[in-house]
């Protein structure tokens, strides 16, 4: 369509504008990363395509694919796991002023016991799925419910028009059940590396979380949490 001038511009990533020949490359605009969309309830299917990409990432066949294409300097695989760990809490956060306006427009409060009783059962029962202590799960958990009430506090003026409480449950729970899977496969990698979570949260998560947020977050992640634990292939279902 740019060729035959029926549009004036496309928007794409540095990597496939890199191929084109006469356009001019403007930007690169923002640091933003490219992900698969799938729909809420194909858990099974994601959770299926993250063990394989956790899987290549170790084994050495996506950092060649990327080394091949030219794409971008091989990433540490610590790195990949701090990357992974740290895009979910980022999607968990970045859902909190939506809930929140939500919240506002029908005069329900923040703090919802009921629910967070849910969470936690939930983080039990994929704790226990992923052979992951429940515990360590449900602290984990519930550090995360209170800073995501520290930011709802501070963001009830999201746009929320069209959203409901029940769908964004379910786009939270989507996030939340991705967390311990990705745990799961980087406990072990991650334990050896203590720093990197730390740097990559700090980076990641300042538009959420100040300093000391940042720091009771990673008390109950690893290494410093589920440390007791290596690398673990998942449980069969049974
Ligand atoms: O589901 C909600 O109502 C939320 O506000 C989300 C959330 C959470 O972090 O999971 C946070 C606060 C509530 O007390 C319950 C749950």
């Amino acid at each position: 369509m740019l060729e035959t001038g029926r549009v004036d511009a496309v928007i794409s990533d540095t990597l496939e504008a890199a191929t084109w020949d006469d356009v001019a490359l403007l930007g690169p605009f923002t640091q933003d990363r490219k992900a698969m969309a799938l729909p809420l309830d194909h858990v099974e299917l994601r959770d299926r395509i993250d063990d394989w990409l956790a899987a290549r990432e170790t084994d050495g066949w996506l950092p060649q694919q990327r080394q091949a294409l030219g794409a971008q300097a091989a990433m540490a695989p610590e790195q990949v796991c701090a990357e992974a760990i740290s895009a979910n809490l980022s999607q968990r956060f970045s859902l909190m002023p939506w809930v929140a306006a939500v919240k506002r427009r029908e005069s329900l409060p923040i703090i919802d016991p009921a629910q967070e009783a849910k969470v936690l059962a939930q983080a039990r029962a994929m704790a226990a799925r992923e052979g992951l202590p429940e515990n360590e799960a449900a602290r984990l958990f519930t550090v995360l419910m209170e800073l995501s009430k520290s930011i709802q506090a501070r963001n009830g003026n999201a746009e929320a028009e069209g959203l409901g409480l029940p769908e964004l449950r379910l786009a939270v729970a989507g996030v939340s059940s991705a967390l311990l899977p990705e745990i799961r496969r980087y406990v072990g990698i991650l334990a050896d590396h203590s720093e990197m979570l730390e740097t990559t949260l700090r980076h990641d998560l300042g538009e959420w979380l100040d300093a000391d947020k940042v720091g009771s977050l990673l008390e109950v992640l690893p290494p410093r949490a589920f440390g007791s634990l290596k690398s673990k292939p998942r449980r069969a279902v049974q």
